[in-house]
């Protein structure tokens, strides 16, 4: 397998091309998973106080074996916690949670527009940045004008902004948006959480003509796209599979027709009206 290759963020930090969604696993469980996936080469781990597994992150983190400088942990505040002291404290209650001295990237985890203290926990965060709690800072769920609303007010734009995106809701123009102002797009649900995608012909026809599978077929459609895709797998067979997406390149053609399975989000998921504590 090829290893997963990285770039460097607007802050000068590196980040993996791929990484590993660990939403629903957790306890002794959920660590082997995660240990499985650092032993297959994974490097980059995603949590969020509301996955209730940051503690499994940190055990993972402590039983790989692997350097903590070579492996990348995100988490992220909850909505209940938005504010400028409120961020702080609760990047510092990860820390404890997580049983680390250091977030690689911390996210704001929705925007929540009906609180309307998204900006007020940007600058929280900038300031936990600032004190050496995280290396880099970023969001989640952020539309456009909320990017720019924060870039106005702080003069600070966010490393990376992970979003619903997968070939059914291929996120054209933020993706554009985020290119114009040197923000990482990452993708949530990247599979499109197993739904029908992995079953559609075309994917399977793609699948053909590059001797890989389906999934492969689709992660590297996101990293093509210039996004690091964060699929989440308990299974270290299908880990693997999923992280062997470097060995073969889509046409620009290719990557077009998938991209033009576009049909909208998967579920009510729409920053603007879905909220979340
Ligand atoms: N910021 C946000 O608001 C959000 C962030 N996220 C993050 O994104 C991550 C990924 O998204 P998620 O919603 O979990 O969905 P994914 O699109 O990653 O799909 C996960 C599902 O696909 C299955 N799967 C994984 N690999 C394969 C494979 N090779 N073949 C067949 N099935 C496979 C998994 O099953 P199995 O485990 O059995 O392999 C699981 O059922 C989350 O875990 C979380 O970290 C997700 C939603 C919102
Ligand atoms: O997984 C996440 O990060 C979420 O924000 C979840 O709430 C996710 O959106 C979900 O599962 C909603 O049904």
């Amino acid at each position: 397998m090829n290893a997963i290759p990285t770039v460097i963020l607007n802050d000068g930090a590196w980040f993996p091309e791929l990484g590993l969604g660990t939403y629903n696993l957790r306890g002794e469980e959920g660590i082997e998973a995660m240990v499985a996936a650092i032993d297959s080469g994974y490097r980059l781990l995603d949590t969020a106080v509301n996955y209730e597994n940051e503690g499994e992150v940190g055990e993972a983190v402590r039983r790989s074996g692997v350097d903590r400088d070579k492996l990348l942990v995100t988490s992220k505040i909850p909505g209940r916690h938005h504010g400028r002291q409120e961020a702080i404290d609760s990047i510092k209650g990860s820390l404890d949670v997580l049983g680390l001295d250091r977030i690689d990237l911390h996210l704001i985890h929705w925007p929540n527009p009906s609180v309307g203290r998204y900006v007020e926990t940007w600058r929280g965060m900038i300031e936990a940045r600032d004190l050496g709690l995280v290396r880099s800072i970023g969001v989640s769920n952020f539309t456009e004008d909320q990017l720019t609303e924060l870039i106005e007010e702080t003069g600070v734009a966010p490393a990376v902004n992970q979003v619903e995106l997968h070939p059914y809701f291929p996120q054209e123009a933020l993706r554009a948006f985020h290119r114009t102002h040197g923000i990482r797009t990452e993708s949530w649900s990247p599979l499109a959480r197993r739904s029908e995608l992995l079953t559609e012909q075309l994917i399977h026809e793609l699948a053909t003509v590059h001797d890989v599978t389906p999934t492969q077929v689709v992660l590297r459609w996101h990293t093509q796209l210039g996004s690091t895709p964060i699929p989440k797998s308990a299974d270290p067979d299908r880990q693997r599979e999923n992280a062997d997406v470097f060995g073969f390149t889509l046409t620009e053609d290719q990557v077009a027709a998938i991209s033009a399975l576009e049909r909208g989000r998967l579920w009510d998921g729409d920053p603007l009206t879905h909220e979340e504590m």
